[in-house]
């Protein structure tokens, strides 16, 4: 990448190089999806090479899992971890409880499985993520290829008898052809505007036949690490509120900005 990062990457930069403070030598770290989640990556890529920090990774993606291997953190599966001391993962939105929707890369199966297997989930966001009310952005969920258009009737008549307002439920296409997930399934994008029970959604929509699990992260996360455009960088903790606000030098890592896809 050449040229000055935009001042959402640099957000993004500076929630994930202060989110990297958390991980000691010997975690096992889940490692989350997206493009916040991949700058957390190459920060902890640096460190393993630069300072010799010894980590092992359980990546929440087959791009995370590539991106892992390229900077030289060594990869397990969960099965070989078990347990995770740490995951640090993006999110498309938090709330002050610091609920999450999660899911807009298609990743939020294994995210929310690798997060659940935590001792404690940290997400890394720029603040424009954050919200009032979770769902103004479509709350992902996904399903099995089987049956999905009955699996999306269904999902639309819980949501009428639920209420809930906005019921404009699509499926999520690359190109021309359904996204196929890692694990081969579907996700249904739920364009809800304002989800006022989100507890309460979530757990009737993994009582749909079909639908295998959604993204609204309740109850999952620890901190939040929200990054701004000039370099500023709040931590937020679910037990404490908001502990720490300082300023990250975000030219500091000018080798990490070679690159970037993600
Ligand atoms: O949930 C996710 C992937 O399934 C991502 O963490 C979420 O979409 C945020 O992505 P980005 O950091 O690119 O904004």
């Amino acid at each position: 990448m050449t040229g000055e990062l935009s001042p959402i990457d640099k957000a993004k930069f500076v929630a994930a190089k202060r989110a990297v403070d958390f991980v000691e030598d010997g975690m096992r770290v889940g490692l989350g999806t997206g493009s916040t989640a991949a700058w957390m990556v190459r920060c902890l890529g640096e460190m393993v090479r630069d300072d010799g920090l010894k980590i092992r990774g359980v990546p929440t993606s087959t791009r995370t899992a590539a991106l892992a291997r390229e900077v030289g953190i060594e990869v397990i599966s969960l099965d070989e971890a078990r347990w995770l001391d740490l995951t640090i993962d993006g999110a498309d939105e938090f709330d002050g409880d610091l609920n999450l929707i999660k899911g807009g890369g298609g990743a939020l199966l294994q995210e929310k499985i690798v997060a659940t297997a935590s001792d404690q989930m940290i997400v890394i966001a720029d603040v424009g993520k954050e919200v009032e009310t979770l769902g103004a952005f479509p709350l992902p969920i996904e399903v099995i290829p089987f049956g999905w258009q009955t699996t999306k009737a269904l999902v639309e008549e819980m949501l009428i008898s639920m209420d809930v307002l906005g019921r404009n439920v699509t499926l999520r296409m690359n190109g021309d052809a359904p996204f196929v997930t890692d694990e081969g399934n579907h996700i249904l994008d739920l364009h809800l505007n304002r989800i006022g029970n989100a507890r309460q959604l979530s757990m009737v929509l993994n009582q749909v036949p079909g639908v295998v699990e959604n993204g609204l992260f309740i109850d999952i996360c620890d901190v939040v690490v929200v990054g701004y455009g000039d370099g500023r960088v709040e931590t937020r903790d679910i037990n404490e509120g908001t502990v720490q606000t300082d300023r990250l030098d975000f030219v500091e890592s000018e080798n990490l900005f070679a690159d970037l896809d993600d």
